[in-house]
């Protein structure tokens, strides 16, 4: 993972603790509650080092305070890291030991950030975090319809796709070349709408047990090396973040990315250079908000058909965005952030950003 330099400190608020009882390095991370307390999942990874984990904490939250802002959210940007050595696993008592110890570290906090799912932590997890803390969001039986923030996620990268196809002017997917990096909770579902839909699927995941689902579908394997090189109208970047670097900018060979990855800009300047290969990039912090639009929307009791309304409506936010960035003359990226940022200058009475 590469991950992008910080600009500038302007987080409102970050913990970095050892656990309690396990020893391991969390962070959380406050970026802004201006719209509200922060809300975003917690993320259980490999980092090279403990440093590494606490620059995650800080861009992935800074991400929260951007696609919550763009969703339409009354909730602000936060993020926890929970970060493991390289090749470090955790047998199930260690587990358990720093979920109570994230649990301990967000009840500190007092209702300033909500925790949720995100990679390598699951609702079984979010079970034993609750027993230390109130601040849980999307805990099991909490969400109506079909649960999990995955499938939410899943219909708003859909929904996105489309909004940018129309945007290419060559709308609807039957018969379009679409490639998805990352077959997991999100690029599966999201390969079984599109296949349903009539796109000519190309897949690769580094788990060769996810070819099960490729063959399912008839979509075309290639290797997670090849991906980036093969020739397709659309890239789904739905495996791990900062996938676009200068190089891997240069050698793409589709006509949009549009995916769920966070942070998939490895480089500040990688929407321009995708502008200029004439390449339409969808914000990631526009696309991958259907998880939180569920999860937010759940607590406040939205039953599943306004859920989905709501997630559908990341393509318009899209559309928006893609609008302002032709009227404008910039990029979609700083159009979506325009948008962002007037929410938040329209907040009044929160703290600053
Ligand atoms: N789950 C959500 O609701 C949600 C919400 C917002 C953003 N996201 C982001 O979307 C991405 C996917 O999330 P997910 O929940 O599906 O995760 P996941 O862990 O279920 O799936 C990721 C998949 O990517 C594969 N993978 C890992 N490295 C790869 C590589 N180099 N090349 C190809 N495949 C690779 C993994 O084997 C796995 O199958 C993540 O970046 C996540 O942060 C997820």
């Amino acid at each position: 993972m590469t991950y992008a330099p910080l600009p500038e400190f302007d987080h409102e608020h970050v913990t970095t603790v050892s656990g309690a009882r396990s020893g391991i390095t969390i962070t959380v991370a406050i970026h802004s509650s201006r719209l509200g307390p922060a809300l975003g999942g917690c993320r259980l990874s490999n980092y090279d080092s403990w440093a590494d984990g606490v620059t995650d904490a800080l861009q992935l939250s800074a991400a929260m305070t951007l696609k919550n802002a763009a969703a339409g959210l009354d909730a602000g940007g936060g993020k926890a890291v929970i970060t493991l050595g390289t090749g470090e696993t955790l047998d199930l008592q260690r587990r358990r030991d720093v979920l109570f110890d994230l649990g301990d570290l967000v009840e500190s906090l007092d209702g300033r950030y909500r925790t949720a799912e995100d990679v390598g932590i699951d609702q079984d997890d979010l079970r034993i975090v609750a027993e230390r803390t109130r601040h849980v969001v999307g805990l099991p039986g909490h969400t109506p319809g079909r649960g999990g923030p995955a499938q939410d996620t899943a219909l708003g990268v859909y929904a996105s796709i489309y909004a940018t196809l129309e945007a290419m002017g060559t709308p609807g997917v039957v018969g379009r070349t679409v490639t998805i990096s990352g077959l997991g909770q999100v690029g599966g579902r999201l390969a079984r709408l599109l296949t349903a839909d009539g796109a000519q699927l190309i897949v690769a995941d580094v788990d060769p047990s996810r070819r099960t689902l490729a063959d399912e579908l008839g979509a075309r394997w290639v290797s997670a090396d090849d991906v980036l090189v093969t020739p397709a109208e659309v890239f789904v970047p739905a495996a791990l973040g900062g996938v676009l670097t200068a190089t891997t900018i240069d050698v793409l060979a589709v006509r949009a990315v549009v995916g769920p990855a966070n942070n998939q800009l490895a480089v500040r300047d990688g929407a321009d250079r995708l502008a200029e290969r004439g390449i339409l990039y969808a914000p990631d912090f526009v696309v991958n908000a259907g998880g939180v639009i569920g999860l937010a929307m759940a607590t406040e009791g939205a039953d599943r058909a306004l859920i989905d309304q709501r997630v559908r409506a990341i393509g318009d936010t899209l559309r928006a965005s893609f609008r302002e960035a032709q009227d404008q003359g910039i990029t979609p990226l700083a159009a979506a952030e325009g948008i962002a940022a007037a929410r938040l200058a329209d907040a009044v009475g929160q703290p600053h950003k």
